[in-house]
């Protein structure tokens, strides 16, 4: 879910105000490299398309200016460059539900924030068609210093939700989190399944059509857990195209029926969730 600037005004209505006018197209973010694909009415036109995507980090190796300056004398390099993603191309279509599977560090968290336009490649193109709800990083797209209500109103916001809109549903939205006993307590004092139960409550009352969720689920507790994979369920049956990053590889079998399995940042397989299980066990 994409971070908002730290210029928003200190209630709901101004956030909203502020907000609903960046998010008129429908989508979560106004990067200009994520590429919105031109709406069909075919069923069978990708919601995303990722094409040839590269995406480099730049590791630092010295913390202190004597470090930097003992490097610099030993013509040790300050920093190298780090591929995270290499070549990576694949297409998602419309009520797709897609695992995104590999071990630690092999891109695919880096590769649900390209989705949802927190980052931006290198190299290639990310096109997405559609609303975009990502539930990637526990906290955000919530302002610490607004309370859960106030939060609420600004992720729908983004969400590209109008404030009639969200009124009503707010209800519904907090009656699902189950945190009604804190909805007016400022979300810096929140734990993190309590950030989840807002996000996720959100993102589903929501008119999305890509749902991105990272390990972010883990956070919560089982029964909400339940709750929310019960919900994914009924989201994918309505058509809505589901991506989906977790260490739980029953799990995630389970619930999609494609599976990518990244390896150093390259794909190795795609195809059926279950097959790209046993090749990434293999
Ligand atoms: N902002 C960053 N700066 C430097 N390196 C980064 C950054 N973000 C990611 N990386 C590196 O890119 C690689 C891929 O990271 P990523 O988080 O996408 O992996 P992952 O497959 O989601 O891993 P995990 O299963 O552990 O969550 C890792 O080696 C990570 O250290």
């Amino acid at each position: 879910m994409q971070r908002f600037p730290p210029t928003c005004g200190s209630t709901a209505d101004s956030l909203f105000s502020s907000l609903s006018c960046s998010s008129s197209s429908g989508s979560s973010s106004s990067v200009d490299w994520r590429v919105a694909l031109p709406r069909t009415s075919e069923q069978s036109a990708p919601r995303i398309v990722v094409d040839d995507v590269r995406k480099q980090f730049r590791l630092r190796h010295t913390h202190s200016i004597k470090e930097t300056a003992l490097a610099a004398v030993r013509r040790r390099p300050l920093s190298t460059e780090f591929r995270a993603l290499d070549g990576v191309s694949f297409e998602i279509g419309e009520g797709e539900s897609v695992a995104l599977l590999g071990f630690n560090g092999s891109g695919k968290s880096t590769m649900l924030k390209l989705i949802s336009g927190v980052l931006s490649p290198d190299t290639g193109r990310v096109l997405t068609r559609g609303r975009i709800a990502g539930l990637i990083e526990v906290g955000a797209g919530f302002h610490p210093d607004l309370s859960g209500r106030e939060n609420i109103f600004l992720n729908a916001a983004i969400l590209g939700m109008g404030k009639k809109e969200t009124e009503a549903r707010f209800d519904e939205i907090v009656a699902f989190s189950e945190i009604e006993k804190f909805i007016d307590t400022e979300v810096k004092h929140y734990s993190s399944g309590m950030f989840l139960r807002l996000a996720f409550s959100v993102a589903i009352h929501t008119e999305v059509d890509i749902l991105l969720i990272d390990e972010i689920l883990s956070v919560g507790d089982e029964p909400f857990q339940k709750k929310c994979l019960a919900r994914i369920r009924e989201l994918h049956a309505k058509g809505k195209t589901l991506v989906v990053v977790s260490h739980d590889l029953d799990m995630v079998s389970r619930l999609c029926e494609r599976g990518i399995l990244l390896r150093d940042g390259k794909v190795r397989f795609d195809g059926p969730s279950k097959e790209a299980v046993e090749v990434m066990r293999a």
